[in-house]
């Protein structure tokens, strides 16, 4: 069965965007990180991560349960790099110390989407910390070598549709590869902090070179510094995903839009939120200084 969201007592929507505002106003201090990109895109892959684990056939992992904060789960090899994420939201918990590991995970990738200008994400609280024991085990999360058919099947485990798993990829917008952390180098001075359809419009626009990095991994390399994953690149090569790649690179509503759908599906997957009533949509700082 799923999971069964439980009402947070008594916090409503200000007590949720105080926490919202918490991690925007230290994204907004902590500009340095990773060279002047920031800890948004690094949020965002962490809320991505939590949820990635979860398997439809047992219902097991999923953002639910917020399990990351154990051992076996944040050194799954696939998980490095994030503990810098993990890292920045250690002082966020202490000071909100009601919310759960699974609503402050997700909701942190919600507030750096907003903040790096992306879409509005309707977000619903009621994730309940599971025990340690219920932590899933590494090898859930996908391999970046790949090609369209292994992509495809991979997110047929979530019950994505081809265009929710084109605009999900789009999220690689954000942030950079770290040679560190999954064996894949760059883009060099090309990785942005702002949510665009830039990643659709790189796929179709440049020329790509696929290159052996220095770890020995093939990656698609272009001649403005530009780098796409395997997996980046097979959404090109596969005609039912090129149609939206396409669709997207010329459309960014459209993109935002079905971004939006598909991420929350992402989040929300194998919980039971019932009668808990409508989502939060979270204002930004920008919207709440004026
Ligand atoms: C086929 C599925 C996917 C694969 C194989 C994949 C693989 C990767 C790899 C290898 C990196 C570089 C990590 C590093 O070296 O630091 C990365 C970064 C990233 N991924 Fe994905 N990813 C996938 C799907 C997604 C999805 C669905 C999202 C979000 C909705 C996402 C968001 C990100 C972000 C924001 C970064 C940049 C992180 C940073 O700059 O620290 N990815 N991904
Ligand atoms: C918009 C310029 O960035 C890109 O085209 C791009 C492509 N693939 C990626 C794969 C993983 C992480 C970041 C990635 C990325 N920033």
């Amino acid at each position: 069965a799923l999971h069964l969201a439980k009402a947070q007592d008594g916090k409503s929507l200000e007590d949720f965007q105080k926490v919202y505002n918490a991690i925007a106003e230290k994204l907004r201090d902590e500009d340095e990180f990773d060279g002047y990109i920031g800890y948004g895109p690094n949020l965002v892959r962490l809320s991505w991560h939590v949820s990635g684990t979860f398997d439809k056939n047992d219902n097991s992992g999923g953002s639910f349960g917020g399990t990351y904060r154990f051992k076996k789960e944040a050194d799954d090899p696939a998980n490095k790099g994030l503990q810098n994420a993990a890292h920045f939201l250690e002082p966020i918990a202490k000071k909100f110390p009601w919310i759960s590991h699974g609503d402050l995970y997700t909701l942190a990738g919600v507030t750096a989407l907003q903040e790096m200008q992306g879409p509005k994400i309707p977000w619903r609280p009621g994730r309940v910390d599971a025990d340690e024991k219920d932590t899933p085990e590494n090898g859930r999360l996908p391999d970046a070598s790949q090609d369209g058919s292994y992509v495809r099947h991979y997110f047929g485990r979530f019950g994505f549709t081809d265009q929710e798993i084109v605009a999900l990829l789009g999220a690689h917008c954000l942030g950079k590869t770290h040679l560190e952390n999954s064996g894949y180098e760059g883009p060099w001075g090309a990785a942005t902090n702002t949510f665009t359809n830039e990643f659709f419009v790189n796929l179709l626009n440049e020329n790509w070179k696929l290159e052996k990095n220095e770890a020995g991994n093939k990656q698609y390399n272009s001649e403005k510094g530009y780098m796409m994953l395997p997996t980046d690149y097979a959404l090109v090569q596969d005609g039912k995903f090129r149609k939206y790649v396409e669709k997207y690179a010329k459309d960014q509503d459209a993109f935002f839009e079905d971004f939006k759908s598909a991420y929350v599906k992402l989040l929300e997957n194998g919980i039971d939120f019932g009668k808990l009533g409508k989502a939060y949509v979270f204002k930004t700082l920008d919207e709440q200084d004026s």
